[in-house]
C-alpha cells in the first residue's frame, strides 16, 4: 500500500498522520502506520533522510560513516529493519591487540581477557569494582521508568562525576571512568546525572553490552554504510517524505493539528514529533505545551560529538597485529576504530573528538582540523597514520538539525522530574526518538523501537 501524499510542491496537504522528522525513528513509524492503513506526511528539514545516520563523503564519490556505524546482537529491531531493507551486516575488524595511550606512553593490550575492552592500567582493580557496582545498581532500574527506581532520587541528586570520584580512588580508574562516558554518550562525567547512566546502562543490558566490540554494541556493521538502511526505507516511503521542510510550527486545533513547514502546511488528525527533545525545543507550539514538556525540551541537551577519519592504501595497522580500537588520553582523538570496507580494499582509520576536544576546534581550520586528527593517529598508530590518501571531518555539535550527538542526555535533577514527559503525548501530539526508548536507548535500536512504539500508540488513538 501506499501513502497518500501530496505532490512536492504542493503548499498544501492532508493526512492522517503528520510525521515531523526523517530519521530512523520518524520512518520507521511512518512505514508502520502505513502499513496499517493509515495515510502519512513525513516533513525532514534536511534534503536527505536518516539525521544522525550519515555517509559523510570522502570527497571522491565514497562514503565513511559519519554518525551511526555500529549493531549489537541484542540489538534485534535495528537489525530486522535492516534485513528487510537487503542490508547486510560484517563484523566489526577486532583482530590484535588494542592501543592505550596514557600519561605519554603507549601499550598494547589483548581484549579476550575477562576485562574485555578494558584496558589493563593501573587503576584496573579499582575500575573493576566500580563498575561491577554500577552494573549492579543499574540492575535495580526498570528501562523507560528510572525514576521509579527505589533510590532514583539520590542518584538523580548527583553527576557521574561525583558518584566516581567517592567509589574510586586510582587516577587510572578515574581516568577510565570519564572515558566511559566520553565514549558512549560525548559529554564530561560531570555534565551528566547519575540516574541518566544508570538507566542508560539498563536499557543496553548492562555495562559489557555497551563497551565491548566482541558481543556488545559494537560488534558489527553495515555493508555500503549504515546510511543505506533509512536511505532504502525513505525511497520505499517515496513521496510520503518532503525534504528541506523545516517544521516551524505546531498548531492543536479542534480536529487535529495544523503543521507549518517552510513551502507546506499540513492538517492531520495526529503528530509525531520524531527527533531528540532539544531539537523539538525549537518548534513553536500553540497553544503552548504543558509546562513539564515544555522545560523538558530546554533540559535535556546533546551530547558534542564528531569522526574523523583517515583513508589508507591498505589497513597498514592489521599487518602491525593492531585491531585498529584504542583509547588515548591525550590529542584530539580519545577513542579509534578501523571503519575500513569489508573487502578491505583500502584501510579506514576512525577517531571520535568528544566533548572538551570538539569544543576546542571551534575556531580551527579545516588544516587544524586534520592536522590534530593525524597527530593522534600518528601517536597510536606510528608514522604510516600520518601520510593518509585524503581525510574527513563530521562534527554534530553545529548541524541545525541535530545540536549534536550521539544521544541527548539528563543532567541532575531532570529524569526524576520531568523524565515521564520523555513519552507522555500532548493532545494529538506524540513523541518518538531515540530518547524516547527503554531499550538501546540512544542507539539506532532505541530509535526504530520508539517509531514501532509510537505507531501503535498513534493507530489505536485515530
Ligand atoms: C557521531 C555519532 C555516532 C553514533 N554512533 C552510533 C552507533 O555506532 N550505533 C548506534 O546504534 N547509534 C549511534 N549513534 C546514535 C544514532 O545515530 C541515533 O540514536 C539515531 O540515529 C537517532 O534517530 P532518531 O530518529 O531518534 O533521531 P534523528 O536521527 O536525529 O532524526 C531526527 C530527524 O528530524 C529532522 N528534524 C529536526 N528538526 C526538524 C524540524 N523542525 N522539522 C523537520 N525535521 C526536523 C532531522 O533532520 C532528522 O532527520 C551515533 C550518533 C552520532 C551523531
Amino acid at each position: 500500500q501506499t501513502s497518500r501524499a501530496a505532490p512536492q510542491d504542493a503548499p498544501n496537504a492532508s493526512a492522517d498522520v503528520v510525521i515531523v522528522g526523517g530519521g530512523l525513528s520518524g520512518l520507521t513509524a511512518a512505514r508502520d502506520l502505513i502499513a496499517a492503513g493509515r495515510s502519512v506526511i513525513v516533513l525532514e528539514a534536511r534534503n536527505r533522510a536518516g539525521g544522525r545516520v550519515y555517509g559523510m563523503p570522502l570527497g571522491d564519490g565514497t562514503t565513511s560513516e559519519g554518525g551511526a556505524e555500529f549493531i549489537g546482537s541484542t540489538q534485534t529491531r535495528i537489525a530486522a529493519l535492516a534485513k528487510d531493507m537487503g542490508v547486510d551486516t560484517f563484523p566489526t575488524y577486532n583482530t590484535g591487540k588494542n592501543v592505550y595511550y596514557r600519561n605519554g606512553k603507549r601499550s598494547l593490550y589483548a581484549t579476550d581477557g575477562i576485562l574485555g575492552a578494558v584496558p589493563p592500567d593501573w587503576g584496573v582493580i579499582d575500575l573493576e569494582v566500580a563498575l561491577l557496582n554500577i552494573g549492579n545498581m543499574a540492575k535495580s532500574i526498570t528501562p523507560g521508568e528510572p525514576w521509579k527506581a527505589a533510590k532514583a532520587e539520590e542518584w538523580d541528586s548527583q553527576t557521574f562525576y561525583t558518584w566516581s570520584r567517592a567509589n574510586s580512588l586510582s587516577s587510572g580508574a578515574r581516568f577510565l571512568l570519564d572515558e566511559f562516558i566520553s565514549s558512549t554518550l560525548s559529554v564530561r562525567s560531570k555534565d551528566v546525572s547519575l540516574l541518566y547512566v544508570l538507566h542508560y546502562i539498563a536499557s543496553a543490558g548492562g555495562v559489557d553490552p555497551l563497551i565491548n566490540t566482541k558481543g556488545g554494541g559494537q560488534e558489527t556493521r553495515f555493508v555500503g554504510g549504515s546510511q543505506e538502511v533509512p536511505l532504502r526505507l525513505a525511497a520505499k516511503l517515496g513521496d510520503a517524505i518532503r525534504y528541506n521542510a523545516p517544521v516551524r510550527g505546531i498548531e492543536t486545533t479542534g480536529s487535529g493539528v495544523t503543521v507549518t513547514a517552510d513551502g507546506v502546511t499540513v492538517t492531520a488528525k495526529r503528530a509525531i514529533v520524531a527527533m531528540s527533545p532539544a531539537i523539538a525545543g525549537k518548534i513553536a507550539f500553540s497553544p503552548g505545551l504543558p509546562a513539564s514538556r515544555a522545560q523538558l525540551m530546554q533540559r535535556y541537551p546533546m551530547g558534542s560529538i564528531a569522526k574523523f577519519v583517515g583513508v589508507y592504501e591498505t589497513p597498514f595497522w592489521r599487518a602491525d597485529g593492531l585491531t585498529g580500537q584504542a583509547v588515548a588520553d591525550s590529542g584530539a582523538i580519545d577513542a579509534t576504530f578501523d571503519n575500513s570496507p569489508p573487502d578491505a580494499s583500502r584501510g579506514i582509520l576512525m577517531g571520535f573528538i568528544n566533548q572538551t576536544n570538539i569544543r576546542k576546534l571551534d575556531a580551527a581550520s579545516a588544516d587544524d582540523i586534520r592536522a590534530a586528527g593525524l597527530d593522534s593517529f600518528t601517536k597510536l598508530y606510528g608514522d604510516k597514520a600520518a601520510t593518509p590518501v585524503l581525510t574527513a571531518f563530521q562534527r554534530w555539535d553545529n548541524e541545525v538539525w541535530s545540536g549534536g550527538g550521539p544521544v541527548g542526555i539528563a543532567p541532575p535533577g531532570v529524569l526524576t522530574e520531568y523524565g515521564p514527559a520523555l513519552r507522555t503525548p500532548c493532545g494529538p501530539v506524540h513523541w518518538a526518538g531515540t530518547e524516547t526508548s527503554d531499550i538501546w536507548t540512544g542507539y539506532m535500536d532505541g530509535a526504530v523501537r520508539s517509531g514501532e512504539r509510537v505507531a501503535k500508540e498513534v493507530h489505536a488513538a485515530l
